[in-house]
């Protein structure tokens, strides 16, 4: 399989690529994401022939059409089920019904950061590491966080010999547990950062890292955000999962997925594309709508970041929806670029009624404020014994008004553990949700974080210093060759 750049065709754009490149590279080299050049397709019988087995076949089945020759079967099981081997049930991710209600629950936060992130991380940590291995090479990776993606990210990669992981989160804009659990890995090759500014600003300063390409190469930078697109095929099997439980091929289900950077869902729309039946998506938003706002009125307008009760969502430039764009704009990466360069000057994005219309039949959108968050909470809890945490709230509470068909079963993804946010639960309901025991220290350990202003020369030099000193310090026979991406 190739991959495609979703600038394809403008300036300085990449030769398409395989698997291994594609995951080693992250960023496009023309800025752009990159996307197999068409999807592998599943025939009903083929989808039907994955009933009822367990999470890492599926995830072979699913996963083996985009990686191609980049590992051979054996090597590819292996990795598959060492990073399962990591969540706390074989299921991976158990999906539960809401009573007779017609809702479920995919449960994705029983890996070991408590996010839906672990899903992918565990899997991609472990393939950047053996293809890093096998070439004896070294790459570095740039990561932008809004609270999840960063823990789960490093502890995918901590005391990895082929890999140093930067890892830059907003300053004061994520939770307690989630910078602890970042900033108490004190791993010699994990470095965090703390940056004054939004999530937008920190992921706008990783993708200017690898659209610097001399500083790209001096690096050899990779990606572990889902601007990397081994991050989207590995959520893509959570989709054929939770449906093949529900009776996929045969019956339709529908999906209400809580967004940010719109990574999950185009898992979701990529799964859809791959054969799976799945009649509509409905995108959740927290205050920062601007993805309702788009599907609502057809353009894209880009406003400040409000802070909220589920800051992992506290994102106005949702990254991955440059891959729906693609789509939107008939796979015409040129035109595609040209958009994008419009949309970063004047901060917004205008689509036509036909597109929009297209992107309307398959998916809906809403937004909850923290009030509504803190009810959906304490709601799911009265009338389902179960304790959700703000973004699975979200999804819990627009799901509810996009159910188009009664006969279609609802899943909302849930997306992190309640611990990972007990001030807003407890101010929900009155208990306070505790870490599971390996975490339970966590309040007691050390941090170790540094502060940057919002500054791509500054963030740049603290790289090339650290890298520096560090490779000064690496001891014989560590890998000292760099990838070029
Ligand atoms: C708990 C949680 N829910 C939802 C989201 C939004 O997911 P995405 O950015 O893939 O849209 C995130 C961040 O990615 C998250 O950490
Ligand atoms: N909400 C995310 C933001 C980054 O998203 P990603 O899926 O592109 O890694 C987070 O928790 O960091």
């Amino acid at each position: 399989m190739r991959y495609i750049s979703t600038r394809h065709g403008s300036q300085g754009s990449p030769a398409p690529l395989n698997f291994e490149e594609v995951m080693l590279a992250g960023l496009a080299r023309d800025g752009g994401l990159y996307l197999p050049e068409s999807w592998p397709h599943f025939s009903k019988a083929e989808i039907a022939a994955l009933q009822g087995k367990p999470y890492v076949e599926v995830a072979f089945q699913v996963m083996r059409p985009f990686v191609g020759t980049a590992f051979d079967e054996p090597t590819f099981r292996r990795l598959i089920a060492e990073a399962y081997a990591s969540f706390e049930t074989p299921d991976v991710a158990p999906l539960k019904a809401l009573g007779d209600s017609g809702l479920h629950l995919l449960e994705l936060f029983h890996g070991p950061t408590l996010a839906f992130k672990d899903v992918a991380l565990q899997l991609l940590g472990r393939m950047l590491d053996h293809t890093l291995v096998q070439r004896g090479q070294h790459a570095t990776i740039v990561g932008a966080t809004s609270g999840d993606t960063g823990s789960a990210a490093i502890e995918a990669v901590r005391d990895r010999k082929t890999i140093d992981i930067f890892m830059l989160h907003p300053h004061g804009r994520v939770s307690e547990v989630q910078r602890r659990q970042m900033t108490t890995v004190l791993a010699p090759n994990v470095h965090n950062i703390a940056v004054q500014g939004t999530f937008d600003d920190c992921q706008d300063l990783a993708k200017a890292c690898f659209n610097d390409l001399a500083f790209r190469d001096r690096h050899a930078l990779t990606a572990v955000n889902s601007i990397n697109f081994a991050r989207v095929m590995a959520q893509i099997v959570y989709y054929f999962w939770a449906a093949l439980k529900l009776g996929a091929p045969d019956r339709p289900v529908a999906f209400t997925v809580p967004t940010g950077n719109f990574g999950n869902v185009y898992a979701g729309y990529a799964a859809r594309q791959m054969g799976l039946p799945i009649s509509h998506f409905v995108v959740a938003a927290n205050a920062n709508d601007i993805l309702p706002r788009f599907f609502e009125r057809g353009a894209m307008t880009m406003t400040g970041v409000t802070p909220t009760l589920s800051p992992s969502m506290d994102i106005q430039i949702s990254s991955n929806f440059e891959r729906l764009l693609f789509d939107l704009y008939s796979r015409d990466g040129k035109a595609l670029a040209e958009a994008m360069t419009v949309f970063r000057a004047t901060g917004t994005l205008k689509v036509g009624a036909n597109a929009l219309g297209g992107v309307r039949a398959l998916f809906d959108s809403g937004r909850l404020d923290d009030e509504g968050t803190l009810v959906a909470i304490a709601d799911c809890r009265k009338r389902f014994g179960e304790i959700i945490d703000p973004h699975t709230a979200i999804g819990y509470a627009i799901a509810q008004q996009h159910r188009r068909d009664a006969a279609v079963p609802m899943i909302v993804l849930a997306t992190a553990h309640p611990a990972k946010f007990p001030d807003a639960v407890e101010k929900a309901i009155g208990l306070r949700p505790v870490l599971p025991p390996r975490l339970a220290d966590l309040y007691e350990r050390t941090e170790r974080v540094e502060g940057l202003p919002n500054d791509i020369a500054a963030l740049e030099s603290l790289i090339d210093d650290r890298m520096a000193a560090h490779d000064g310090s690496r001891v014989a026979g560590r890998p000292q060759v760099k990838v070029s991406t």
